[in-house]
């Protein structure tokens, strides 16, 4: 089947670009992106390029050269849906804060809602497809809403979890590692179905690249790299404070270990922990799904990834504390980052706020700047943490234009997130306007260690035991 429109539920960090990279990439396509959320697809819509909803390097690019040619975004749902003859599903799937399995299963509310509105707009044969992150089986639960409307439409389900990584999402669309897709392996609508995507695909992507399974192998093959991924970080992670306790640096340590063929050279960055939308979520969501099936050995082995993880951030503000001669109170630190990493302007369980949270239950002043992240953003995501009235959070944390001003007056500098830039920063100036001893914590060791030495600061990096 030659599929000719196309269209996508949700506007975000996966359907915007992913979208936006099929409108490039197949101009004989219609590709229209539809949200609830009307500010988001105003900015969508928007010509002031730089304020799309979502920052990713070469994504402005694409939107300006595809839009209104065949990508179109709009709050118009029943309209796309009814138009589309294939519909992705691309909306959140956050852990559920409520009822049964909350805190670790994922909520499938916005999931489920969209699969009864295709399933009560629709009046022809539509193929659905997972874009979302899923539990393994969802495609099960949306095959019986669609299938139980009466009025003998036909729906193929697909699975086609996105692998794209948040500051390199055009790249990873591109040029994929692969593309995978799972789909009804028992039925021919099935496999046409399969097809149908794979020929969407191949236009750009070699089809040794596009990999077919069954939707249960698809739909746990997303967790499971996410698992696999934050495992390797939550690794390097544990292995960066041995390394701190016994004069070993963690760098040499992954590049010694990562020469090794079958270990690999990448994600063994050590840090100050993993952030993002997706590797907590995904990893209590497996989690979740271990202990549903009455596996429990299972269920532990991946929770210690999550345990380990907070552990870095916290041993991280500990280190600041204890440092700072046992008390940050009224002491000023400035963060350098609030990005969970460098090249996104996304903040969702970004390591820095827990780190400020910490910092500011020991009565710390903190001065930001993230060069993408806007004020407002900081506010929310620790106003979302509820830890103290939110007037609190906004006199004890202030957000500022440039680092000079962050840095300015501070007893200590905390880099949170790896930008590039950082490196570029004239430190020999931010010494000389900081309190004395001056610090700098570097959760991600992006800095030079004998450049800030001899500046004068008193240098932590992380993972580096001398
Ligand atoms: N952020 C990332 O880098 C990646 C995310 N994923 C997965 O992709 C999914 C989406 O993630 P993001 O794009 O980051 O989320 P997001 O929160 O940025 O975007 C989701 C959008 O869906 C919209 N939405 C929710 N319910 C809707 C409905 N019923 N009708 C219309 N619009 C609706 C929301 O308003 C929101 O704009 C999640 O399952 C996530 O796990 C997968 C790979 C990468
Ligand atoms: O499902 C998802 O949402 C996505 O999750 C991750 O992508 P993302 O979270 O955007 O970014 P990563 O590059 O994986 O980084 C995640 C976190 O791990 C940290 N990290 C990563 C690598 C590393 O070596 N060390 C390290 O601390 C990063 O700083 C960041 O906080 C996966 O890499 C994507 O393949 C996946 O599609």
């Amino acid at each position: 089947m030659n599929i000719k429109n196309i269209c996508c539920i949700g506007a975000g960090y996966v359907g915007g670009p992913t979208m936006a990279v099929i409108a490039k990439q197949c101009p004989n396509i219609k590709v229209t992106i539809v949200d609830i959320n009307e500010a988001r697809i105003a900015a969508w819509n928007s010509n002031n390029f730089d304020a799309l909803p979502v920052f990713e390097p070469g994504l402005a690019e694409i939107v300006k050269e595809t839009r209104g040619r065949n990508l179109f975004f709009s709050t118009d749902v029943n309209k796309a849906i009814d138009e589309a003859e294939m519909i992705f599903i691309s909306v959140n799937t956050p852990t559920k804060t409520y009822g049964k399995g909350k805190g670790m299963a994922a909520d499938l509310k916005y999931i489920e809602l969209c699969a009864r509105q295709i399933a009560q707009v629709a009046k022809e044969d539509k193929i659905v497809v997972e874009k979302s992150t899923l539990p393994v089986r969802t495609a099960s639960a949306i095959k019986s809403i669609l299938d139980n409307t009466g009025n003998g439409v036909q729906f193929q389900i697909l699975s086609n979890p996105e692998f794209l990584a948040e500051g390199t999402a055009v790249q990873d669309l591109l040029f994929p590692d692969r593309v995978l897709i799972g789909g009804d392996t028992a039925t021919n609508e099935g496999q046409k179905a399969v097809q149908s995507l794979v020929e969407i695909y191949t236009n750009w992507i070699p089809k040794a690249q596009v990999l077919t399974t069954n939707l249960w192998s698809s739909e746990l093959s997303k967790l499971t790299a996410n698992a696999f991924l934050a495992q390797r970080v939550s690794s390097i992670n544990a292995m960066s404070e041995i390394c701190e306790k016994t004069g070993a640096d963690v760098r040499e340590v992954s590049k010694a270990i990562g020469m090794d063929s079958r270990i690999g050279s990448k994600f063994l960055n050590a840090s100050v922990g993993f952030g993002g939308s997706c590797f907590q979520k995904d990893i209590l969501n497996l989690v979740y799904i271990a202990k549903s099936y009455g596996l429990d050995e299972v269920a532990d082995y991946w929770e210690q990834v999550i345990i380990m993880n907070e552990h870095q951030k916290n041993r991280f503000s500990d280190n600041i504390v204890k440092t700072l001669y046992n008390t940050v109170s009224g002491k000023n630190i400035a963060f350098l980052g609030w990005a969970f990493k460098k090249d996104t302007n996304d903040t969702r369980e970004s390591p820095a706020i827990k780190v400020a949270d910490n910092l500011l239950n020991e009565q710390a002043l903190i001065s930001v700047f993230d060069p993408k992240v806007v004020e407002e953003r900081i506010y929310a995501d620790l106003e979302y943490l509820n830890s103290r009235d939110p007037q609190e959070n906004r006199t004890l944390l202030s957000v500022k234009k440039d680092q000079y001003q962050a840095c300015h007056n501070v007893h200590a500098v905390a880099i949170l997130t790896e930008w590039d830039v950082f490196k570029t920063y004239d430190w020999q100036k931010i010494y000389n306007g900081m309190q004395k001893p001056a610090f700098i914590f570097d959760g991600r060791g992006v800095l030079d260690k004998t450049l800030m030495e001899t500046i004068g600061f008193t240098y932590y990096k992380i993972g580096s035991g001398n």
